[in-house]
């Protein structure tokens, strides 16, 4: 309701006044000490030689916090708070009023929250439904009571705009979504800014528990488009940062997205929650870095485009490759050669010096192959070297006695053969000589027997173990011969190792080369990160959710994806149950299956839900949508292409007249993304093009191929040309182009000239003509 009609506007309204003032005078005082700050560093700079400097860098670090300070108060001194709870705890008369917002606001002169960050735990309440009673996990447990009063608030400039109470129960009710117009359904109907934003104020109860869940689990969301999925792992990563922030830094947190754009698009989400410093990187970019190796990947268009266009017989090879690379029995071939390697990396030698036996080749081997396994072989080898010289030196009394005894035998010897001791009594001050002369030297000498014998063992570069795969195809052929034949993996491998014999990689080799980069060399990262979202995981595959375990602490993953949107199925996730059982079988994970729709209108939804249904490659889920009405999606069929791009320079215009300020153009392909573009730049200012290289996305009119736009999204959409050529029915095609139309957040136009596609011809009756 409008806010100044509402019964408690004028409480409120001094409420938020007091609250803009204290976080101006926390500013001014921040702003006061940052000052401070800086004339203080510049005097110790005056002092000091070296930039590494204690009182420097504390004084620096102190600096950089009040800065941080006055940036996030400034974020929020127009709308401090979005959302109130009174709180009684069980057992207590006094009820507090908690207003919750995007950071929180501690008066420490009074030890009062001013403002509660909405990540904190009695914040869960805010969040949680309507039921008065209600409860919270804090540090120290659970903590019981009710909550008297849920209000939101929405606050524009300082000024409180809507104040909305929600009813609480006393019953234990979920919060329903469909029946809810006021303050979710105002967020949505909003034009988009062209970037994915935070939506604190507006988290649903399932959001919540998602956002919410433990850590150390790893968790999948399967959402349908459009469900909060991108979102809510970005909050959730947000929380998980806040509530370790004391024991972890933020850069040990890891983003993976499918390519730079959609980062790019991401990209303000976390800085407007208050985090900065998250890896946010592709799977190429980040295997690249780890290995070392880099390809040319603006050579690479998306494989969708590789298999438009080619004969049935070539598409199944390009996915098989991909299929195979990305399964964990390839992962389990790699494995087992390394163990060939292991077992064979030794010299076959005893260790000995001067005929006393140290330790036999089969004891050396057994002591490679049984330690250290959990490290790569380089390091297992240097741990071998180590331990090798530290038993020596250990066992020096034992093999100095050795050579006492073996002395002390050859001059009894020599004694036992005469009775002239003078006789001898020259060899024998020479053998006393040797022995104290090999006793002063024998550490040296086993250190340099150790090293001798450490260097030829030979270590082999990741590169060159993975071409041996191919080169070599007898275990390749083992293992896939029975599923695939062993004539076609003879000649996969024969292609695969002809080509990386001319040097030239592809971004599919990098998943594997990345695991063999950890299991042959030493690598820092390693279990380095205390948490990873994987965003459009459908698209990941097995080999590779399992490399990121072990760059994994505690197999902490938030996997989000929609399997209806899986157009690589072929070498990604089918069922999310089946995968993540073969990747973490020692482990339980948690599942959430998010059905509400909150992107695009009823209207939208209604025919995406049509499309999908046609898919015969999987079990669809239905999006439900919240209740938000819009026009029903329009089908323009043309008599030719000119009567095409016409009608869609008019649909644009239609769309900026009705105030649509993003709005794109979805192709099926690249190539028809380039002619479109093409044909319509010359009349509309300010078009971009997006193909696989683009890094920026800016919003505004777009052109763009359906398997690009996936995860984006935009106030209008129009589908170009739906035609028969472009979008049959298969399994492909479909998903294709229901990650086309479910884009769109309130408006969806669908043009085609010639033929009309099967898929569009079947849903026709949720389409206005
Ligand atoms: N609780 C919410 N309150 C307001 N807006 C929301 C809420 N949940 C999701 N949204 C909005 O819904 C839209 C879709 O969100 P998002 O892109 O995260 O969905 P997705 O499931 O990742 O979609 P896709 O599968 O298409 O990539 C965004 O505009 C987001 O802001």
């Amino acid at each position: 309701m409008e806010a100044k009609v509402h019964p408690k506007f004028e409480e409120e309204d001094i409420h938020l006044r007091e609250t803009i003032q204290w976080i101006e005078e926390e500013e001014a005082f921040l702003q006061d000490y940052e000052e401070i700050l800086k004339g203080e560093i510049a005097e110790i700079r005056k002092t000091v030689t070296t930039l590494m400097d204690e009182r420097l860098i504390a004084k620096q670090q102190l600096h950089q916090i009040a800065a941080k300070n006055v940036e996030n108060l400034k974020k929020i001194e127009g709308g401090p708070y979005f959302g109130r709870i009174d709180f009684q705890e069980r057992n207590r008369d006094e009820i507090e009023e908690i207003y919750i917002g995007k950071f929180g606001l501690m008066d420490k002169e009074q030890d009062i929250p001013v403002v509660v960050d909405w990540r904190a735990p009695i914040a869960d309440v805010y969040y949680s439904g309507l039921s008065k009673n209600v409860s919270y996990r804090a540090p120290y447990g659970e903590v019981r009571g009710i909550m008297h009063v849920k209000r939101r608030y929405e606050i524009h400039e300082g000024q409180l705009e809507q104040i909305f109470d929600e009813k609480v129960s006393e019953e234990i009710i979920e919060e329903s979504l469909k029946g809810k117009g006021d303050f979710l359904t105002e967020a949505l109907n909003k034009t988009t800014q062209g970037r994915l934003k935070e939506i604190v104020a507006t988290i649903q109860d399932q959001q919540n528990r998602i956002i919410r869940s433990e850590m150390i689990k790893p968790l999948v969301v399967q959402g349908v488009a459009g469900s909060g999925k991108t979102t809510i792992a970005l909050h959730r990563m947000a929380y998980l940062i806040y509530n370790n922030r004391r024991n972890m830094e933020e850069a040990r947190y890891m983003v993976m997205a499918p390519n730079k754009l959609f980062l790019n698009y991401i990209s303000d989400i976390l800085p407007d929650l208050g985090v900065e410093n998250v890896m946010q990187t592709t799977f190429e970019d980040w295997a690249m870095k780890l290995t070392g190796l880099t390809i040319d990947l603006e050579r690479w268009s998306d494989p969708i485009n590789q298999l438009t266009g080619k004969a049935a017989e070539v598409q199944e090879k390009i996915k098989l490759a991909s299929k195979i690379k990305g399964s964990l029995l390839f992962k389990r071939v790699i494995d087992h050669r390394l163990l060939k390697l292991q077992e064979n990396l030794l010299p076959k030698e005893d260790l000995s010096f001067e005929g006393i036996p140290l330790m036999g080749y089969g004891t050396l081997q057994e002591v490679f192959n049984t330690s250290n396994v959990h490290l790569s072989i380089d390091e297992r080898i240097k741990k071998l070297q180590d331990y090798l010289k530290r038993k020596f030196k250990r066992e020096l009394p034992e093999i100095r006695q050795q050579i006492e005894n073996f002395y002390q035998e050859k001059i009894e010897n020599l004694k036992g053969g005469t009775q002239n001791i003078d006789e001898i009594r020259p060899k024998i001050i020479e053998y006393y000589d040797e022995r104290d002369k090999k006793i002063a030297s024998v550490q040296q000498k086993l250190t340099d027997l150790v090293d001798t014998y450490m260097v030829k063992v030979k270590s082999v570069a990741p590169i060159t173990f993975y071409c041996s795969l191919f080169e070599e195809p007898d275990e390749m052929r083992k293992a896939f011969g029975s599923k695939i034949g062993e004539e076609e993996i003879e000649v996969l491998c024969h292609r695969e190792a002809e080509r990386l014999k001319k040097g030239m990689l592809q971004p599919e080799d990098l998943g594997p080369l990345a695991y063999l980069q950890i299991r042959l060399s030493p690598h820092e990262d390693k279990k380095k990160y205390a948490h990873i979202v994987v965003d459009e995981a459908q698209d990941f595959d097995e080999f590779k959710m399992s490399i990121l375990r072990e760059f994994s602490m505690n197999d902490s993953f938030t996997f989000v994806g929609d399997l209806a949107q899986g157009i690589y199925s072929y070498r990604g996730i089918r069922d999310w149950k089946r995968s993540m059982e073969r990747v973490f079988p020692d482990k339980e994970y948690n599942y959430h299956l998010l059905t509400t729709s909150y992107r695009s209108t009823i209207e939208i939804i209604e025919l995406a839900n049509a499309v999908i249904k046609l898919c015969s490659d999987l079990k669809a889920v239905l999006a439900e949508p919240i209740l938000r009405h819009g026009e029903r999606p329009k089908w323009i069929q043309c008599s030719s292409e000119a009567e095409m791009i016409e009608k869609v320079f008019v649909g644009i215009k239609t769309l900026h007249g009705e105030g649509m300020n993003s709005i794109a153009i979805i192709c099926k392909d690249l190539e028809e993304t380039g002619k479109a573009y093409n044909t319509l730049k010359e009349k509309l200012e300010d078009l971009h093009l997006i193909t696989d290289q683009a890094t920026d996305f800016q919003g505004g009119t777009v052109v763009i191929p359906s398997y690009l736009s996936k995860g984006l999204e935009f106030d209008g959409v129009i589908l170009w040309n739906a035609a028969e050529e472009s979008y049959t029915m298969n399994p492909i095609d479909i998903k294709l182009f229901y990650i086309g139309i479910t884009r769109a957040l309130h408006r969806l136009y669908l043009y085609n000239y010639g033929e009309t596609s099967p898929v569009l011809k079947a849903v026709k009756g949720y389409v206005t003509v």
